[in-house]
């Protein structure tokens, strides 16, 4: 079944809130819940929330599994730049999560999601190119998990991540077969400087050119806040 709920938040902070909840919420129904993880800035403050949960005992995360959405090529683990590393610092760790599936080859990353059962639950931030994960414009739906070269747009926001480290040009990223796979799948949105292309995706034609608007296509839940929507 698909189907678009649309949460609009006053801030951040609240965005983050309704986040938490969210996802809290799909936890305590299905406990063995598997979720693609986004790393990301605008996920964070929803993943503190949710540590903070799990630390006090509100929430149990310790049967789900955390699913890698992407990553830079030519990157260690002990690179500070590893997205499997940030992933692991900002979710896996503080939630308890003890079982992980991390995307090395499009063959593991496949053979592996087909033994865990598919995706419960996707969590996605929104590229500025309209991108999720590193499916970048042009994506179609049937794009596989691939390794790709980084479009200059996303070289720029990629870029806010790392101070003066450089950008990696190269990643894998789970397909947008992946993607739209998951049962339900949650947009996390911030900012005014995201406002178009939220609406490209939520409300333009669905076009390989912003790949976030085959989401429409999965139960999906957009949280944004206000500056990003109005
Ligand atoms: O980092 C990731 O996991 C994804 O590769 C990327 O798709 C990200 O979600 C968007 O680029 C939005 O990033 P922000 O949340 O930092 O705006």
């Amino acid at each position: 079944m698909s189907g678009v709920t649309l949460n609009i938040q006053p801030d951040t902070g609240q965005l983050a809130q309704a986040a938490a909840d969210h996802i809290a919420a799909q936890i305590r129904a299905k406990p063995d819940l598997s979720i693609l993880v986004a790393t990301g800035n605008t996920p964070m403050p929803a993943y503190a929330e949710l540590a903070r949960r799990v630390a006090a005992g509100e929430l149990d995360c310790s049967r789900v599994t955390a699913v890698q959405l992407d990553e830079y090529l030519g990157v260690s683990d002990d690179d500070p730049r590893s997205l499997w590393g940030w992933m692991v610092r900002s979710f896996v760790e503080p939630l308890g999560i003890a079982r992980t599936v991390r995307l090395e080859n499009p063959a593991q990353f496949e053979a592996a999601l087909q033994q865990l059962g598919g995706l419960d639950l996707a969590i996605l931030g929104l590229g500025p190119n309209g991108h999720l994960g590193f499916n970048e414009p042009p994506s179609p739906p049937d794009a596989p998990t691939r390794t790709l070269e980084i479009t200059p747009e996303s070289l720029v926001s990629n870029a806010a991540y790392w101070g003066e480290l450089a950008v990696p040009t190269g990643a894998i990223t789970a397909g947008m077969d992946v993607i739209l796979a998951a049962c339900q799948t949650l947009l996390l949105v911030g900012g005014a400087h995201k406002r178009d292309i939220l609406h490209a995706a939520v409300e333009g034609p669905e076009t390989p050119e912003v790949p976030a608007s085959f989401l429409r296509r999965t139960t999906l839940t957009v949280i944004a806040d206000r500056v990003a929507w109005a």
